[in-house]
């Protein structure tokens, strides 16, 4: 009897229990989807918006100059622009209105840009109005930005649907630079979704294009950069690069990028997924189609006002010295890391640069990279040192790009099922994949604590010194790298989801603070694609079929080679690219 009723008593307890929690589940699964479902409203009516406002000022703009006016402008480089505007022969106003239609015919074919800068017409005015336009090294010239750069008034999303209308209150350190110098920042580009990965769009700007073949990703995570100066659509853009980011999409865009060493450029007020990272060290940096432009923009940018507005840029002017040194240059070259074995168009770019190089005096060594694979287990360990909990974190109550969709899958496997994870991933890849199956061990990893990171941080200081110890070598010292910007060329966007494949050749210089630029070499020809049917890779894993399915249907598209030098020589590295693409041409 007394039994009973307390069975019962409990029965109720636990039929209680399990009711609240439904109903607690019910509210917060209810109260999620609202949410989403209010962002998703939020965010097609800011899309919608953004293109109603381009199409009324392409309307307006549609009978301001004549064709030839326009292809007048449009036919000149950044630096003969701006010079005819410094002369008067176009005014600031005329060439942004001609860029403005050109860019946003750029965007009906690709996607690239996320917003049109509306203050760029007044500052464009109040240039025109100016007396003496050889005060301004950048006049009259029309800059793109990465939509992540902050400018007042307006939003930086970073492709999340919560971020729209969280309006910035000031511009970015390197707007303000922009503008004191004559430039006229007047676009924001796409991005893939919080920056982290090589893919080209997110779920509330879409994805972005190839300016040269539209089914085909134009990399990124600078993808609008990418296929917007790819497209014509601007001279000189701004990206961001934490493994790739920037030289990546300019390899698949056919253009030039570069990565400046860590500290020389200042990225206040700038948003980004995961601030506080020390080795992972995010830089700004140039896109532009030939490297004259790249260095116009360096010249220019690292000037006493960016110092002031960032005591903690490294106050060091561009070293005119160092960039017009005409002595030959030690090379190494490489065209393969032997960890993600390149397409051959891309061993085949490196091998005509290195004769370039030749060419131009230099000498080229052979060169190997040193345990690619040490640098990748740091890579990913520090990136994701929490976790992941910050990307877990900022991407609630969001619709997650389908690129991102296995990275988040494993930030979130338990850890305790993580070794049987890696045997299960080697069954899933069919063949013995010891990098895939590591890949997925070094994501399910939680939090690292605080000993753990300090020890990753101090190997990744071995690890730079070691590399750099391979530069030290009896015929001569190594002045700067070249190889691959990635083992792949453009693709269809499916392809670009397993990011350590794609970035080793790039990440590895941010993991070394390296200065890096990529320019334009070659095309894909039919005969590479004949010798990519042999393709196996080192691994002949997914990850290597991957590769070459991606790289199948890419005859005509663009492959650029990577130029690197040691850190703080940044204006040798672009002596470099300079010395490269004279050689080869403009593509
Ligand atoms: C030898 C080193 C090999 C490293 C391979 C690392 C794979 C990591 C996998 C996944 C991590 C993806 C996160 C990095 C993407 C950054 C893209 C970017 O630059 N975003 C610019 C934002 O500013």
């Amino acid at each position: 009897m007394l039994i009973s009723t307390e069975s019962k008593n409990c029965n109720i307890i636990l039929l209680t229990l399990c009711g609240l929690t439904t109903a607690y589940g019910t509210v917060i699964v209810l109260s999620n989807w609202r949410k989403n479902r209010q962002l998703r409203k939020k965010a097609l009516k800011r899309r919608e918006n953004e293109q109603l406002c381009m199409q009324q000022l392409l309307e307006q703009l549609a009978n301001n100059y004549t064709k030839e006016e326009q292809a007048e402008i449009l036919g000149l480089n950044a630096v003969e622009l701006v010079s005819a505007a410094q002369q008067g022969k176009f005014s600031p106003l005329k060439i942004l209105e001609t860029y403005w239609t050109k860019a946003i015919s750029c965007t009906k074919a690709t996607n690239c840009i996320t917003s049109v800068i509306k203050v760029a017409k007044a500052e464009a005015q109040e240039l025109g109005a100016c007396t003496d336009p050889s005060q301004f090294p950048l006049f009259g010239l029309p800059v793109s930005v990465k939509e992540c750069y902050g400018i007042k008034d307006m939003d930086a999303t970073i492709g999340l649907m919560s971020e729209i209308n969280n309006l910035d209150l000031d511009d970015c350190v390197l707007v303000k630079v922009l503008k004191s110098l004559g430039a006229v920042p007047f676009v924001k580009t796409n991005l893939s979704q919080i920056t982290f990965s090589l893919a080209s769009g997110n779920p509330l700007f879409g994805d972005t294009s190839n300016p040269h073949r539209l089914e085909f990703t134009p990399g990124g995570s600078s993808s609008g950069e990418g296929a917007l100066i790819g497209g014509g659509g601007s001279l000189l853009g701004f990206g961001t690069d934490t493994g790739g980011s920037i030289r990546f999409p300019s390899h698949l865009c056919g253009i030039c990028g570069f990565k400046p060493t860590c500290n020389r450029l200042s990225l206040a007020g700038l948003h980004g997924p995961i601030p506080g990272h020390v080795n992972i060290a995010t830089t700004i940096g140039p896109m532009a189609r030939d490297v004259d432009t790249l260095v116009l923009a360096m010249r220019s940018i690292l000037c006493p006002l960016m110092f002031e507005l960032d005591p903690y840029i490294v106050p060091m002017p561009f070293d005119e010295k160092l960039f017009g040194c005409t002595k030959p240059l030690r090379i190494g070259y490489y065209v393969d890391d032997g960890f993600n074995k390149p397409v051959p168009a891309v061993q085949r770019a490196v091998m005509m640069a290195k004769k370039h190089l030749e060419t131009s005096g230099h000498i080229l060594v052979p060169y190997k990279i040193p345990n690619v694979e040490r640098a990748w287990e740091l890579f990913m360990s520090l990136c994701f040192a929490d976790g992941g909990k910050r990307c877990k974190e900022i991407l609630k109550n969001e619709d997650i790009d389908p690129v991102l969709v296995p990275l988040i899958q494993k930030l979130y496997f338990p850890k305790c099922l993580g070794k049987l994870g890696s045997f299960l991933v080697n069954l899933r890849n069919c063949w013995k994949s010891p990098r895939i199956a590591k890949d997925f061990s070094l994501l399910v990893e939680k939090e690292r604590n605080i000993s753990t990171v300090w020890n990753l941080e101090a190997q990744t200081f071995e690890y730079k010194a070691k590399f750099f110890s391979t530069w030290v070598q009896p015929e001569g010292n190594l002045d700067a790298l070249i190889g691959p910007p990635s083992a792949m060329v453009a693709g269809p966007q499916k392809h670009f989801e397993d990011t350590t494949a794609i970035l080793s050749y790039t990440a590895l210089y941010v993991l070394l603070n390296c200065p890096a630029g990529c320019v334009p070499v070659t095309k894909v020809t039919q005969d590479d694609i004949d010798a990519l049917k042999n393709y196996e890779g080192h691994f002949g894993d997914a990850w290597d079929k991957n590769t070459k399915d991606a790289c199948m249907d890419s005859v005509g598209l663009p492959v650029g080679v990577q130029c690197i030098t040691k850190p703080w020589k940044d204006e040798l590295c672009l002596r470099v690219m300079l010395d490269l693409q004279k050689s080869v041409g403009l593509l």
